[in-house]
């Protein structure tokens, strides 16, 4: 073949390509009108059936050389990206989406901007045990110029034969010693109708990770005026993850921070294996603070340093740990909370890159 055969054949070829190409976004652009449609009627995007009777016609009509199977593969695929532009349209509709939102929200805990470009801490033990334990902890953290007090009321364990939590009476002792010491209160929620109850002590509503697909819960947090720490759980996609802080904003409460605090993976040496990389994802697709839970995910005090380091580096507002006067006899997750010195250690090594 001459050079100039060549060029002429390419040259038809380029021609094809872009009427390709051409065809291709015109039949996108009514993709989006069908997607747009079946939204507005409440119906299911992903047709067999259609997809059936348009792969039959491909058949019916193909007159080669490429085979049908493999034309039937390349419109396969062509269904798939159009159902995907169905999607994420559908994605960019969510009120969690920085597309519909670009600008930061800020959460404000009592005067404290979560989202504002600052790093904030939350520190406290795992569970409330006594007014001593939480009073004892609560002037550690206020030595360190902290002002976030966590604890857990109200555990969910994995064996029911493990410490429940105090219940409201662990509530009230976060409340008045955190009032004591001028702190504010993060702590666990499990149930919706424990949610009102709650309002008088807690100024941070904790949704966790075993409850992160709990809807009703979800539901009635998005309907008080209170921020809500939401936490991933241990199994969940940040899709769906994302789709939980929906629920929350589509009941009207905008004021949450998303708390990445590990996924249960293959791996062991950590309790849970910390995604940072979740991290600039919330940030970038959606407008809300996020958090990183150091304790959680790594499960692990000699890692915890360099975790909340990676954790402020790659984006996060917010880094939450575990401590506890004497972690040895703590009544829940004993192994992986920080006693005083360890929390010196940590608030020493993390000050530097947080207020440099
Ligand atoms: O016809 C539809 O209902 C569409 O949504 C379009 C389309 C296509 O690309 O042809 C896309 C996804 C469906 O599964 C079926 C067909």
């Amino acid at each position: 073949m001459t050079n100039h055969r060549l060029e002429e054949l390419r040259t038809q070829i380029d021609g094809l390509d872009m009427q390709l190409l051409d065809l291709l976004n015109r039949r996108a652009v009514i993709v989006e009108e069908i997607g747009k449609e079946k939204e507005k009627q409440g119906t299911i995007k992903y047709d067999p059936v259609r997809e059936r009777e348009l792969l039959d016609r491909v058949a019916a009509n193909n007159q080669g050389p490429f085979s049908t199977e493999t034309l039937q593969h390349l419109f396969k695929q062509i269904f798939k990206i159009s159902l995907q532009l169905q999607e994420s349209d559908n994605s960019e509709m969510l009120l969690v989406s920085r597309k519909r939102h670009p600008q930061d929200t800020i959460v404000d805990i009592r005067g404290q901007k979560i989202g504002d470009g600052n790093k904030y801490f939350v520190a406290g033990p795992c569970s409330v045990e006594s007014e001593e334990q939480v009073r004892a902890t609560a002037r550690e953290i206020k030595r360190h110029g902290l002002t976030l007090l966590r604890g857990g009321a109200f555990k969910p364990r994995t064996s029911p034969y493990d410490f429940q939590g105090l219940g409201e009476e662990g509530l009230k002792i976060l409340r008045k010693v955190a009032d004591e010491f001028g702190l504010s209160v993060i702590s666990e929620i499990m149930a919706p109708e424990d949610v009102e109850m709650s309002l008088k002590y807690v100024d941070v509503i904790q949704v966790g990770a075993r409850n992160m697909q709990n809807f009703n819960l979800l539901k009635a947090v998005g309907r008080v005026k209170k921020p809500v720490l939401l936490k991933r759980g241990l199994a969940a996609t940040i899709e769906e993850f994302k789709y939980a802080a929906e629920y929350i904003l589509s009941q009207g409460n905008d004021q949450v921070i998303l708390c990445e605090r590990g996924i249960r993976t293959y791996e062991r040496a950590t309790r849970n294996t910390l995604d940072i990389t979740a991290v600039p994802i919330l940030k970038q697709e959606t407008h809300l603070p996020v958090a990183v839970d150091v304790t959680h995910s790594t499960g692990r005090r000699d890692i915890m340093i360099p975790a909340a380091k990676a954790a402020i580096a790659i984006g996060a507002d917010m880094v939450m740990a575990e401590v506890h006067p004497d972690p040895a006899v703590a009544l829940s997750d004993s192994q992986q909370q920080m006693d005083f010195p360890q929390f010196d250690t940590f608030m020493d090594a993390l000050k530097p890159v947080v207020f440099s």
